[in-house]
């Protein structure tokens, strides 16, 4: 059960609405079987031909026993769906919390159908935890216990076979189907996510499939996954039948027994016959409770798994207690020495061996050739991934100390792809804080060269931008943020020349006394740069000043002279 402790500490909280679910569903249960073993016993009484006012109390019994039922059953309804929706919502919270320090580190592991998936389909999955399996086992006990102790003191071997009755149908066909449930279920979850996996590629990439006319064979694995899930999803429902159909059998074959025996006995003296009627009736309705049995083996494990697959998503990695803040008044100090950092999954490493010292209040330049690891190096100062090895220090802290959300709120970062929302311009640059005045707003987008008028209306993904003007608008965002530290990785490989050097002499006077760390396709404009750090195949191949690197006639020279060559032609 320990794939379900994140889950059961969530359900415990809702102690009431379990406590009410279980003494209603209790009435309801012991007020069903009193009606038909009342109406059995008032059926034998009847045909005596008994004193009116002893008809009349047992039809008072019949009509009492009637009304707690529906009212035992509905209140069991009401706080066992309340008791659902509450720890659901829960659920979700505590699964967000979780998810959201590893965001970004998550999201690139996780395909985003996948992702979606579980985060849907599981905490779905898990509203039967509390209704299908946490609970109904508590009731069904309970109420067989009181019926046993009530049948007993009619017939001892009666009430022998209602507790042998309670262990086949609550005990042994359940566990014997959990331990079938096992095999079948993973194939199902496997299928269901393979499912929404190729569903989004679908969706996400239809323009793309549609050009490269590759949308037939993407429609056909999309149309095999949903065979595979729909075919898994008949196996999964037919063992759940056949489980509801032994309960059933054997639920019937005990009031088989009993009525055999009950006539036996009554025939032998050993029971009044009066009473046949009524113990008949209370085995049929005793095992009405015992019907949520068959459906709890495929809840259960359908549970276990979802809660193991949800969680595993945040609880698989170490990363530092993180109790310390990223203080936002110090522009920071960032040394790093002798990193290493290899992506999950991946054979090669990303960096290897990096060392480098990023001085408060410094500029620094990365440069180097497509793949070289420049955004790595950049995701490991934002936190988005620890290294595998060596020291990553900010403010002589190491970088496992701090906590991922007072870095971010404290810097301010244009990466190679930033997200718009689907608003106005003025929402989109509020997302660097929610009270910045037009005129500061306006002030900064005239920097970055955009003339938006601020309810100008911005589509999904900026899809009504061009590919310069996002880029701007991330810029105009970092620079109202404001922060003591800038990360920014390619920020201008759109805009034009022009713009570019606007921009960056805007960025140079906001950034003066910040730590900036540049990543750059372009060689030009470096000058004014503290230091560039050329990086190669994961490795840091040169760092130092313009004017020392240039030199130095190494990697940046060379680099240069190819830049100038292509540009001169
Ligand atoms: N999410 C990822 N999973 C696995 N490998 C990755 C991932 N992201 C990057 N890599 C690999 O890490 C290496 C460094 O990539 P990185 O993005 O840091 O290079 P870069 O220098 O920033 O490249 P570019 O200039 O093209 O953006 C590459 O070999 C790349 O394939």
């Amino acid at each position: 059960m320990k794939e379900l402790k994140e889950v059961i500490r969530l359900v415990v909280l809702e102690k009431r609405d379990i406590v009410l679910s279980i003494v209603f569903g209790f009435l309801a249960g012991m007020s069903a079987v009193g009606l038909f073993g009342a109406s059995g016993y008032l059926i034998s009484r009847a045909a005596l031909i008994p004193p009116l006012y002893a008809l009349t109390v047992l039809i008072a019994f019949l009509k009492l026993f009637g009304f707690a039922r529906a009212l035992g059953r509905y209140a069991e309804r009401y706080f066992s769906h309340r008791a659902t929706f509450t720890i659901l919502s829960n659920l979700r919270l505590a699964f967000y919390k979780k998810l959201e320090p590893h965001a970004p580190r998550i999201f690139q592991k996780y395909r985003s159908g996948d992702l979606l998936s579980r985060i849907v389909g599981d905490v779905e999955s898990l509203q039967n935890f509390f209704l299908r399996v946490y609970y109904p086992p508590v009731v069904l006990v309970i109420i067989f216990l009181g019926t046993i102790v009530f049948t007993s003191i009619f017939s001892i071997s009666v009430a022998i076979v209602l507790l042998l009755g309670l262990v086949v149908t609550g005990l042994l066909i359940p566990a014997w189907y959990t331990v079938k449930q096992r095999k079948l279920a993973s194939r199902l979850r496997h299928a269901r996510g393979e499912l929404s996996t190729e569903a989004a590629e679908w969706l996400y990439g239809f323009r793309d499939l549609k050009i490269y006319q590759q949308l037939d064979d993407r429609k056909e694995k999309l149309q095999q996954s949903s065979d595979d899930y729909i075919r898994e999803d008949e196996r999964d429902s037919r063992q759940v039948l056949s489980s509801h159909s032994w309960n059933t059998f054997a639920t019937l074959l005990v009031s088989w027994i009993v009525t055999g025996l009950g006539a036996i006995l009554v025939a032998e003296g050993d029971l009044n016959g009066l009473f046949l009627a009524m113990l008949v009736m209370i085995s049929l309705t005793v095992f009405e409770n015992a019907a949520p049995m068959a459906v709890l083996p495929s809840h259960l494990d359908d549970s276990k798994r979802a809660s193991e697959r949800l969680f595993s998503i945040v609880e698989e990695e170490d990363r530092g207690s993180a109790t310390y803040n990223l203080d936002g008044e110090l522009a920071p100090d960032i040394q790093v020495s002798n990193v290493s950092y290899r992506f999950p999954d991946e054979e090669r490493e990303a960096l290897t061996g990096v060392t480098v010292s990023i001085p408060a209040g410094s500029k620094t330049a990365i440069v180097g050739a497509s793949g070289s690891g420049k955004s790595t190096l950049l995701q490991l100062f934002m936190k988005f991934q620890l290294p595998s090895s060596g020291e990553l220090m900010v403010n002589g802290m190491d970088m496992k100390n701090l906590s991922e959300e007072s870095i971010w709120a404290n810097s301010n970062v244009v990466l190679q792809e930033n997200h718009y929302f689907y608003g106005t311009i003025r929402e989109n640059l509020q997302l660097a804080g929610e009270d910045l005045s037009d005129e500061e707003v306006e002030l900064v987008l005239n920097e970055v060269g955009l003339e938006f008028d601020l309810d100008q209306p911005v589509f999904e993904k900026g899809e009504n931008l061009s590919g310069g003007e996002r880029q701007r608008l991330s810029i105009a965002r970092a620079f109202l943020k404001g922060k003591r530290l800038w990360l920014l990785d390619e920020p201008t490989s759109s805009v034009d020349a022009l713009t570019e050097r606007m921009i960056f002499d805007h960025l140079y006077e906001r950034a003066s006394q910040d730590t900036v760390v540049l990543i750059s396709h372009r060689l030009s404009g470096l000058e004014k740069m503290d230091q560039i750090i050329v990086m190669a195949e994961g490795k840091v191949a040169e760092a130092g000043s313009y004017d020392e690197l240039m030199q130095k006639q190494g990697y940046f020279y060379e680099m240069k002279q190819i830049e100038k060559n292509i540009f001169s032609t």
